[in-house]
């Protein structure tokens, strides 16, 4: 069964008099288990086309179907859980709360999921140390490295065990060697927790850990390509 499903996306950004194109008659099927690269020059729509099939943004016409479920036609309240509990989002800027610890910036969603104490310190251990940042928990985000903020940021998105990660530019903010480690953990993470992958980038050393490039121009979907390993 497809995990997401986008069908005749339109959405349209009115500034001034201005009208702006972000998405224009996007359709895609995403299926469980696949790890796919939203690629496309600046301003190309990857961004308005993560937001909307992560419910963060509403397409004026169209729809998404994330696991099943049609986004407009679920209440706030639905929509939120969906996002909460079966999504999980990672972004340029990492969006770490600067004042909490790894280990806060990770149980405080787990908190927010209503996931007991004591399963949650459990869990929280686990994920970091999946992520590799085993006896770094106690430090602030200022106190790690990019990579290793990003890195928090997974552990964040991962720790409610999502069917679906969508990562928005993941790599931008870091070195190549960094860069190279996170896409790393995504494809381990893909391949041994089936988690299915949805990552906007322009970045073509991340593209070449994709099975699957999407590629959007102006709004449009240009193409769909599914890459050799
Ligand atoms: N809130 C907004 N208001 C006005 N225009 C917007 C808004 N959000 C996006 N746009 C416009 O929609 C188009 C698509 O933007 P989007 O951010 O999806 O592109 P992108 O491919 O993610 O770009 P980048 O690689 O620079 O992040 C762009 O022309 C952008 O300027």
């Amino acid at each position: 069964m497809s995990t997401v499903v986008c069908r005749d996306l339109c959405r349209v950004f009115h500034q001034g008099d201005q009208e702006i194109t972000g998405l224009d008659k996007v359709s895609l099927d995403i299926e469980a288990g696949e790890f796919v690269c939203l690629a496309g020059p600046s301003g190309s729509g990857k961004t308005t086309l993560l937001n909307a099939i992560g419910g963060l943004d509403t397409p004026d016409s169209g729809q998404v179907t994330v696991g099943g479920q049609r986004l407009d036609t679920l209440s706030k309240g639905e929509l939120a859980d969906l996002r909460l509990n079966s999504i999980g989002f990672v972004f340029q800027a990492y969006n770490l709360v600067p004042v909490l610890s790894a280990r806060e910036n990770v149980e405080f969603v787990m908190e927010v999921q209503g996931v007991a104490v004591a399963q949650r310190r459990e869990r929280v251990n686990a994920v970091l140390a999946q992520v590799g940042l085993s006896g770094m928990e106690e430090r602030l985000p200022a106190e790690l490295s990019g990579g290793q903020q990003q890195r928090v940021a997974v552990a964040r998105a991962i720790a409610s065990e999502p069917a679906l990660v969508l990562a928005d530019e993941p790599t931008a903010n870091l070195d190549s060697h960094s860069a190279e480690q996170l896409m790393e953990l995504f494809v381990e993470l893909n391949r041994e927790q089936g988690i299915t992958f949805v990552i906007s980038t322009h970045d073509t050393r991340v593209m070449g850990y994709a099975r699957r490039l999407v590629k959007l121009r102006d709004g449009q979907l240009v193409a769909d390509e599914v890459q050799a390993s």
